[in-house]
């Protein structure tokens, strides 16, 4: 692909530190009574989690619904303050930098934030120039970059308001590849998209860090792209960090448990949660 953008050579900190490192990390939530003003229900949506990214990574984050996954990318953008724990990307701390993180990183999820009146290009350019790019040729590369991910040309001038939300998934995703972050974290990025869609975002996302050097982290439901994009995968249950591995390394460790081999990533996460990916968390009670 030809499109240029912008260095984050700048930017870019030293190599010789991990991309993330997170340490005894937990996040309670405490839902109260409307009424009575008392605890319904605490939730352990983080319970104690450490674990390393690697640079230039793409590291998964497998779990059910209400397993902890978004709240940890929320956590990571600095969106979220943990109760405990630490947090260090690139070396740097999230509570004392994070200024300096938020130029590093970049977060792309379903509730991505546009000027919905505006459209697609009229959004990335408004971004670019945040990021302090300008002059001629961004026109071009927008448009460009839109239509690698499949979004036809007579979209690109349309309202986000009007288009569909596997679209503006798309538009989001351009943005975070414009601005070249170092850190990605693409929370559920394929939810919603059709197949062909979903191997454009992926194919994209290889791209981005075999190209633009990125550390990605990617919280998915779906086994199969974890498998086709994850260098490691963190599996996560109830806010606990059960297991980081590779795919083959997963399936291991859950024959392991089971007593039989386990051929694929789907029936590794049931032996190593004890459920199916496709069932939600049950609340939990109030301590
Ligand atoms: N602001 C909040 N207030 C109360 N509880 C919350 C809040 N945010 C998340 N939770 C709870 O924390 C737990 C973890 O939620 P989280 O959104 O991180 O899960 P998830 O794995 O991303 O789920 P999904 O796959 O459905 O997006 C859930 O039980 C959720 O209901």
């Amino acid at each position: 692909m030809s499109v240029t953008v912008q260095s984050p050579a700048t930017r870019r900190p030293t190599a010789s530190v991990p991309a993330v490192t997170v340490e005894h990390l937990s996040k309670v939530f405490v839902r109260y009574s409307l009424v009575r003003r008392r605890p319904l229900q605490t939730v352990h949506a983080l319970d104690d989690v450490s674990f390393d990214v690697h640079r230039k990574e793409i590291f998964g984050i497998l779990g059910v619904n209400g397993s902890g996954k978004s709240t940890l990318i929320r956590v990571l953008s600095t969106l979220l303050i943990p109760d405990a724990g630490t947090v260090r990307i690139f070396g740097l701390d999230l509570r004392k930098d994070e200024a300096q993180i938020k130029r590093l990183i970049n977060r792309v999820s379903v509730e991505a934030s546009f000027f919905k009146k505006l459209s697609a290009m009229e959004n990335l350019l408004y971004a670019l120039r945040l990021y302090g790019r300008a002059g001629g040729g961004l026109r071009t590369d927008i448009v460009e970059i839109l239509e690698r991910l499949g979004l036809d040309r007579s979209r690109v001038n349309q309202p986000l308001e009007q288009l569909s939300r596997g679209m503006q998934q798309k538009v989001a995703i351009a943005r975070a590849f414009l601005t070249s972050p170092v850190l990605l974290l693409l929370d559920e990025p394929t939810t919603g998209l059709d197949p062909r869609s979903k191997r454009d975002v992926q194919e994209f996302i290889l791209q981005l860090r075999n190209e633009h050097d990125a550390t990605i982290i990617l919280c998915t439901h779906d086994m199969a792209e974890a498998e086709r994009l994850c260098d490691r995968i963190a599996v996560i249950d109830s806010g606990r960090l059960i297991a980081v591995d590779d795919a083959e390394g997963l399936k291991r460790r859950a024959a392991a448990i089971a007593g039989m081999p386990v051929d694929t990533l789907e029936e590794a996460f049931f032996h190593l949660t004890g459920r199916d990916l496709h069932e939600d968390e049950a609340p939990s009670e109030v301590d």
